[in-house]
């Protein structure tokens, strides 16, 4: 069974559509990029299926059951988790505090500090320093942690690498590759769509709203990919 299923989301600002009908499945241990221009309708998807922004159709599953009703904080309850565009940390206080707020806004689990510094190392190091004074990488690293102290069963992820330097984001997908392995579903917005072709389990591209691509990494090509995000068939001339 997947753990997240949308089914036929649809969402608009004003008299905006923004995503049209998209569907879309996460198993356990599976992780599934949204890819797309600018504009695309990728954060009006997540921050649909987290219940940020109401969907006007389609429906939301997660570990089977129907949430499509259920407000931003009761889906985070039910084992969603949602890391925003700029990640939303307390740049003044230390990597420990901004950890706990993920225990006082979600739902009690497994997950300790102390658990979450042995699942990330390097993240132990940087305990009592200002979120604010980390690099972005490790921001990252936190706002990951801080989701899981929610223990999630589902985590959505926006514009994982964008502002960050390419050792910020080696460390932010290690992060990211731990998640996967301890069995979470993941749904990752990215636009470097090199490094999700050579990361993700299965991959999506939007465009205006729309799906134009949806494969595995192994029957597609950043050439395809690319096209999919301007809503052409790989080969089309503009
Ligand atoms: N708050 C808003 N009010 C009005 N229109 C909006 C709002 N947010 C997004 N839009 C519009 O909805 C469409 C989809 O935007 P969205 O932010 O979901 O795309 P995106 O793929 O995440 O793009 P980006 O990478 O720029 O964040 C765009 O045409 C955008 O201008």
């Amino acid at each position: 069974m997947s753990t997240l299923d949308i089914r036929d989301l649809q969402a608009s600002h004003g008299q905006l559509r923004a995503v049209h009908g998209v569907s879309l499945s996460v198993k356990p241990g599976e992780m599934l990029f949204v890819l797309g221009a600018n504009g695309a309708g990728k954060t009006t998807l997540l921050r649909s299926i987290a219940g940020d922004h109401r969907a006007e159709a389609g429906s939301v599953r997660l570990s089977g059951v129907d949430i499509t009703g259920l407000a931003a904080h009761h889906r985070a309850r039910s084992g969603l988790a949602l890391v925003p565009e700029g990640r939303r940390l307390f740049p003044n206080m230390t990597v420990r505090e901004n950890l706990a707020l993920g225990r006082s806004t979600s739902r009690e689990g497994p997950w300790t500090i102390e658990a979450i510094y042995e699942a990330f190392p390097n993240l132990a190091k940087l305990d009592h320093a200002p979120a604010g004074k980390l690099s972005g990488g490790e921001q990252q690293a936190v706002a990951i942690g801080r989701a899981l102290m929610g223990d999630p069963v589902a985590i959505i992820l926006d514009e994982v690498s964008l502002g960050l330097s390419p050792a910020a984001v080696d460390f932010a997908y290690d992060a990211l590759k731990r998640v996967r392995d301890m069995g979470i579903a993941l749904l990752v917005v990215e636009q470097d769509l090199n490094r999700a072709l050579h990361t993700a389990d299965d991959l999506m591209v939007m465009c205006e709203g729309h799906v134009t691509l949806h494969a595995t990494p192994a029957r597609t090509s950043l050439n395809a990919l690319a096209a999919a995000s301007f809503g052409h068939d790989e080969g089309e001339t503009a």
